[in-house]
């Protein structure tokens, strides 16, 4: 019976919360890669050929592996070895244990369990690896709002598998059945395999919840006095896993919309990006008889993305547009550039810059507000700086570009082998610096103050500083990376989000532009319907 243990998806996220969860430990086979599937195939295959063949030389019959039954209580999750004896010992046999080097086959532990590693990988080649997308979406999400990440396995397989599943960035520790059999780690139901995860993680297990779908991992992740152990129900056994101690029992992870709707104030609608219609087919319709109010990202919307952040700069074309909208509406430039620097950068006078994502103001009469509280994370900022600066230097391509209230550290220059050491690094400042929380953006990860403030936040800041706040105003956000989404998503209700291209998430926006060029002639075009109104 499994309803009683799937709690609703969202108090996942409110136990992460409740809890001050840092870290997500989450196992592989089964719970982020469909792979528990194609273990069982390989283990069957070998076991039922070995005791069909055992069987006929004795004159007797054994009971084959049932994947039910027999996988899960002896062999799910725990290492390759040791599943061989569990199970065999089930059927009262004894091998020799044998070495690593046996040859597939050999009738010991070891050289039955290298057979059923080449039917593994067989399978693994024909059929390729699938992950499940509710996890990888998940864990995306949960990645952009700072937490840390690590993937466990008993497989020694593990990173040949998240290569295939394109998933080897998206975890910044990996503790597998290599690095178990290196450090002499014991398998589970033993808690060593987690916890070497936190420890590389370098958070405590109380600041950390682990993910498991076979029986022994739960009991490992309980007797590693873990903070939270959820179950991952994708067989039906929900009962099971919440008696070996799981705190939660989930089915799938909950999707953003879930999150959302835990969140009744912000009932934000995500579409792909594919699917918007173009907001240069609506513009009449929308505006219909309001006024605008006119919000811009800098890079991605007003110059297209190039290598270096000081190589993107404004056309003089697009520096005419908008001298000549903010003429007849409010502009404010949203960005993630320190306020000054994108000030440079468009030298217009008569415009709003919000830089740092937000939390840096000002405004043409020489305003200037600093609304997200942000003061007292600098000499955080500060310090995180200077040892970036000095953890990087040797990355070829890497950049630490600090923003007053943030720390971009961009990695588009940065050979791929060599971006994950840029990831740690960041993430090792990140656990010495609880005041900062990490962002992500277009070949950037970002250090900003841990606060709740983000550029939505700061245009409707904006919109009721400037009065702006009535019902015949009509904002207009538009942007093209994932720190545009709080705007769309604040925006919702009352204005238009606007995706410029599109990014690897779903979008809260509601209509699109291609690119940069596509921003210049939307912007044109709202500055000559503004004009023409007022002549008529
Ligand atoms: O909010 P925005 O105005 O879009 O700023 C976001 C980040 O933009 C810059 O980085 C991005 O543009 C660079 C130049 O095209 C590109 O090289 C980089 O890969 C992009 O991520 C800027 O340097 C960052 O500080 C902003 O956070």
């Amino acid at each position: 019976m499994q309803v009683p243990y799937n709690m609703p998806q969202h108090n996942l996220l409110q136990l992460l919360e409740n809890k001050h969860i840092k870290a997500l430990i989450l196992d592989l086979d089964g719970v982020i890669t469909q792979t528990a599937r194609v273990h069982a195939q390989a283990w069957k295959r070998m076991f039922d050929d070995y005791l069909r063949k055992r069987g006929q030389q004795e004159g007797r019959q054994y009971e084959p592996l049932s994947i039910e039954t027999d996988y899960r209580k002896y062999i799910d999750g725990i290492p390759r070895y040791d599943g061989v004896r569990n199970f065999l010992e089930s059927r009262n046999i004894l091998l020799p244990e044998g070495t690593p080097e046996d040859a597939p086959g050999k009738e010991t532990v070891a050289g039955l369990g290298n057979l059923k590693n080449v039917y593994f990988q067989e399978l693994v080649q024909k059929g390729g690896v699938e992950a499940y997308p509710d996890t990888v979406a998940w864990l995306k999400q949960q990645r952009r709002r700072g937490l840390r990440t690590a993937v466990i396995s008993a497989s020694k397989n593990c990173r040949a598998i998240l290569a295939a599943a394109g998933l080897e960035n998206l975890f910044e520790v990996r503790v597998d059945g290599i690095v178990s059999a290196k450090l002499g780690l014991k398998g589970k139901p033993a808690p060593d395999i987690f916890l070497e995860a936190a420890r590389q993680l370098g958070v405590q297990t109380q600041e950390a919840a682990v993910f498991e779908d076979a029986l022994a991992g739960v009991q490992a992740g309980r007797a590693g006095g873990f903070a939270l152990v959820v179950g991952v129900d994708r067989t039906g056994d929900a009962a099971a896993l919440k008696e070996q101690g799981a705190d939660l029992v989930i089915q799938k992870f909950p999707t953003e919309e879930d999150t959302m709707t835990n969140q009744p104030q912000t009932q934000v609608q995500k579409r792909e990006a594919a699917e918007l219609p173009s907001v240069l087919d609506h513009l009449n319709e929308l505006l219909d008889s309001k006024q605008p109010a006119v919000f811009l990202d800098y890079d991605g919307c007003l110059t297209p993305i190039v290598k270096q952040p000081e190589m993107a700069v404004l056309s003089p074309e697009m520096k005419e547009v908008l001298r000549q909208l903010a003429e007849v509406c409010p502009v404010a430039v949203v960005s993630g550039r320190d306020r000054q620097n994108v000030q440079n950068l468009v030298q217009l006078d008569n415009l709003y810059f919000a830089g740092s994502h937000g939390f840096d103001i000002s405004g043409p009469d020489g305003k200037h507000s600093e609304p997200g509280g942000a003061a007292a994370a600098l000499p955080a900022l500060d310090a995180a700086d200077a040892i970036l600066k000095e953890k990087l230097q040797h990355v070829q391509g890497a950049l630490v570009e600090r923003k007053k209230y943030a720390i971009a550290v961009h990695f588009r220059n940065v050979a791929e082998e060599q971006v994950k050491e840029v990831e740690q690094a960041v993430d090792q400042v990140l656990a010495q610096c609880p005041q900062l929380k990490k962002g992500l953006g277009k070949k950037i990860y970002e250090l900003k103050p841990n606060l709740d403030w983000h550029k939505g936040k700061a245009v409707l800041w904006l919109l009721e500083e400037l009065h702006l706040n009535k019902p015949d105003i009509l904002p207009i956000y538009i942007g093209d990376d994932i720190t545009d989404e709080d705007a769309f998503a604040s925006l919702q209700e009352h204005g238009i989000g606007i995706l410029v291209g599109a990014h690897d998430e779903k979008t809260a926006a509601r209509y699109k532009l291609e690119d940069v060029s596509e921003v210049q002639a939307f912007l044109q075009k709202l500055t000559a319907i503004i004009k023409q109104r007022r002549h008529e």
